[in-house]
């Protein structure tokens, strides 16, 4: 195209932008300006909920609203957007980026061009259009990566961005996979996993949104950082039924706030850990020490294991959860208990035959018993209704209960303070929640409490005569009891709520995750639609995955896809380089993934005297956002992260102190991953063998002490 051509081009383009932002604009007061054709006051809330969220949507859509064109080889052209945008008559004027039609804009190739003959790409500052470029898909045509590498070289600032305008082919078909179960997306450092993982969301959201808009999709990743990292990406893209969660999060109420050792989390993490619960559980269904007596007033009689043990085993035989088991023991307790109690009273009196004057004492001593609660002590003591937390409390802090349920344990898992919870003991509150059998949110006990109401109506009398139900309830009241009230947002709900099932969860570095996170997580969702990413290299908990297959069969069999990513879109080529002698070391089999961009600057070396005053000078003189990463304990005089605390996130510089202090290879291979330009070592103590390829740094060059 002539200067000429291209500078008409892009006037054009210019006016079909703007022309685009007026129908933006349209679509914005449309929506503002709806009012609720609502009869009831809830009615009207969600209404407005609802127009909330289309009002967001358009929102959003305003930082680069369209930023490709395709052109069809019959000469149509189709536009693609952040959002879709229609005339009156529903005929399209932008495609969002999610529909089927936009599918070549991404995947299209001279090769397999699927009916296009251009792909635009346009580059906008706000609402202008700057420039663009053009890629003719016929023939042997290569890929312009002109905007991808504009991306890519684009500074970062603490929050993570949308990648539609550019994501590429591989991604394209890990995103749109229709695969309703467990997608697991394996891939180095810096292979787009988090963005694919959500930008997979934003599409599932636009194919199921009628399944997802209902119970929402959970988004799992290793700490708050991170999550402060990634959670701006959906709502980028006009999504907010998101919930955003660390596996700590996921027993509403509880802070973790304790660290473990690294024996104690492998120990916590594993799936012998049920085993570990039910016989501590086990272990608070008792026979009596010694007899427990229970005054009447006529006679006091003994609870002892003669009268225990038959009501023991055969609640326990239920097999119901201790809390629900416990009233059927009780039951079970006091109707041997009232037997004995009558053959106490009337030894020498009653005869056997006497059935009528029996049936009398067992009614008057049962009255008894229930009035005064008079077994309630000894059933608290055999049979004690339990909180997961007490149940854990008691067990971890009594070296007697784990000699009994975890005998070999007992040394890793001991601690002396009961309320020091860590973030392991999270998937084991909520295991314990299951075996116990409590239900203890609001919204169920409510639902119960009516339903008693109800009940309760239904057996009232009145005058003689039965008062029913719709006396005193009328049908849209009872009706209403089954829509949901609740008008909060559903993230807002969802968060709240320890049983909330999700449609969707995807689970980031996902190969941190202990057997008990798993089983914790297959409950969120028991459709088991998840998206899995993760790199087995870069694991760092002792109770991690060492192998996809083996953490999931459990849960799914072999039902799973799999699908790898083995480009590098963040760490430029002199960086992997680096990075990929370290991974060696973590696994020799692994192949590191291949950088998109090699940058020309080489990562260096510099041995110091003084840490501190290296660390500042280094700081002071990198350009763009720039981490520090240190091993924990080691102070640097300036904030720094250990490389567990940098995983998933990236940075323009990374200064990496004292490697040789760091445990781990793979703890290293994070740490030397996370640049997206520079990285510079500054060391006092000697490198680790894997490092010494880094160019080392003297002061002979005056003005170029770092970068
Ligand atoms: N198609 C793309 N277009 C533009 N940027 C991209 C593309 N794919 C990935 N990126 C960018 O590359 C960087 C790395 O992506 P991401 O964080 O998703 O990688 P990752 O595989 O999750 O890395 P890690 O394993 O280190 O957590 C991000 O800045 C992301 O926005």
């Amino acid at each position: 195209m002539s200067n000429q051509g291209y500078e008409q081009e892009l006037r054009s383009e210019r006016a079909h932008l703007s022309f685009l932002y007026t129908h933006l604009e349209a679509a914005r007061e449309a929506a503002a300006g709806r009012t609720a054709d609502a009869v009831s006051l809830w009615e009207r809330d969600v209404a407005v909920t609802f127009n909330q969220q289309e009002v967001q949507r358009l929102k959003v859509a305003d930082d680069g609203l369209c930023f490709g064109r395709l052109d069809e080889r019959g000469g149509e052209r189709r536009y693609i957007g952040r959002i879709g945008l229609f005339e009156e008559d529903y005929e399209p004027v932008l495609l969002d980026w999610r529909a089927p039609a936009a599918r070549p804009f991404y995947c299209a190739t001279g090769a397999n061009p699927e009916g296009m003959r251009r792909r635009r790409q346009f580059h906008t500052i706000g609402r202008r259009l700057v420039e663009f470029t053009d890629e003719l898909l016929e023939g042997e045509s290569s890929v312009d990566g002109t905007a991808l590498l504009a991306a890519l070289d684009a500074p970062r600032d603490g929050v993570m961005r949308d990648i539609v305008a550019t994501i590429q082919a591989e991604q394209d078909e890990i995103i749109r996979l229709d695969h309703p179960g467990v997608v697991v997306i394996e891939g180095g450092p810096g292979t787009g996993k988090t963005a694919v993982a959500l930008h997979r969301v934003a599409y599932l959201l636009y194919t199921k949104r009628k399944l997802l808009s209902r119970s929402g999709v959970l988004v799992i990743g290793p700490n708050p950082r991170f999550l402060g990292y990634i959670d701006r990406v959906l709502p980028s893209l006009g999504e907010t039924d998101v919930v955003f969660a660390t596996p700590a999060d996921l027993f509403p109420g509880l802070r973790p706030t304790a660290e473990e050792t690294p024996e104690a989390r492998e120990i916590k993490g594993s799936a012998a850990m049920v085993h570990v619960l039910r016989e501590a559980i086990a272990d608070r269904q008792r026979l009596p020490v010694k007899p427990i007596m229970v005054k009447l007033d006529d006679v006091t009689v003994p609870v002892d294991t003669e009268l225990v043990e038959p009501a023991l085993k055969r609640a326990q035989a239920t097999g119901l959860p201790h809390n629900e088991a416990r009233s059927y023991f009780w039951s079970l307790l006091e109707e041997a208990f009232v037997e004995r109690a009558v053959d106490l009273i009337g030894q020498g009196w009653l005869l056997p035959g006497d059935r009528m004057l029996r049936a009398e004492l067992v009614q008057d001593v049962t009255a008894e018993l229930v009035t005064g609660r008079l077994l309630e002590r000894a059933v608290d003591e055999l049979w004690p209704r339990l909180s997961p937390y007490q149940l854990l409390r008691d067990l971890f802090t009594s070296p007697e209960r784990l000699d009994v349920a975890a005998p070999f344990l007992r040394d890793a898992l001991y601690r002396a303070d009961g309320e020091a919870w860590t973030s392991s003991d999270v998937a084991l509150l909520d295991e314990a929640t299951e075996l116990l059998g409590q239900h203890t949110t609001r919204e169920l006990k409510e639902e119960r409490e009516f339903a008693e109401g109800v009940l309760e109506i239904l057996n009232m009398e009145d005058d003689g005569e039965t008062l029913r139900a719709q006396d005193v309830v009328t049908a849209s009241q009872l009706a209403e009891r089954h829509v949901e009230h609740d008008t909060r947002a559903l993230a807002e709900r969802a968060a709240s709520d320890r049983e909330w099932t999700y449609g969707h969860v995807v689970v980031d570095e996902a190969q941190e995750l202990s057997e008990m996170d798993w089983r914790m997580l297959m409950r969120r969702c028991p459709r088991r639609s998840f998206t899995i990413v993760g790199d087995l290299a870069q694991r760092e908990s002792p109770a991690g995955a060492r192998d996809w297959e083996d953490m999931l069969a459990p849960h799914v069999q072999d039902r799973w896809k799999y699908r790898a990513l083995t480009t590098n879109y963040r760490t430029p080529a002199e960086i992997m380089e680096v990075a990929a002698a370290v991974l060696a070391e973590v696994d020799p089999a692994a192949r590191p993934p291949r950088s998109v961009r090699a940058k020309g600057i080489r990562p260096w070396a510099r041995h110091v005297e003084n840490l501190t005053e290296a660390v500042a000078r280094a700081v002071r003189e990198a350009s763009g956002s720039v981490a520090v990463i240190a091993p924990p304990g080691v102070d640097v005089g300036h904030p720094a992260m250990t490389p567990r605390e940098s995983k998933g996130l990236e940075f323009d510089s990374v200064i990496l102190v004292e490697p040789g202090q760091i445990g781990s290879a793979s703890d290293l291979y994070v740490a030397l991953t996370r640049a997206t330009q520079r990285l510079g070592v500054l060391h006092t103590e000697p490198l680790p063998a894997t490092l010494r390829s880094l160019e080392p740094r003297y002061d002979t060059v005056p003005g170029c002490w770092a970068w």
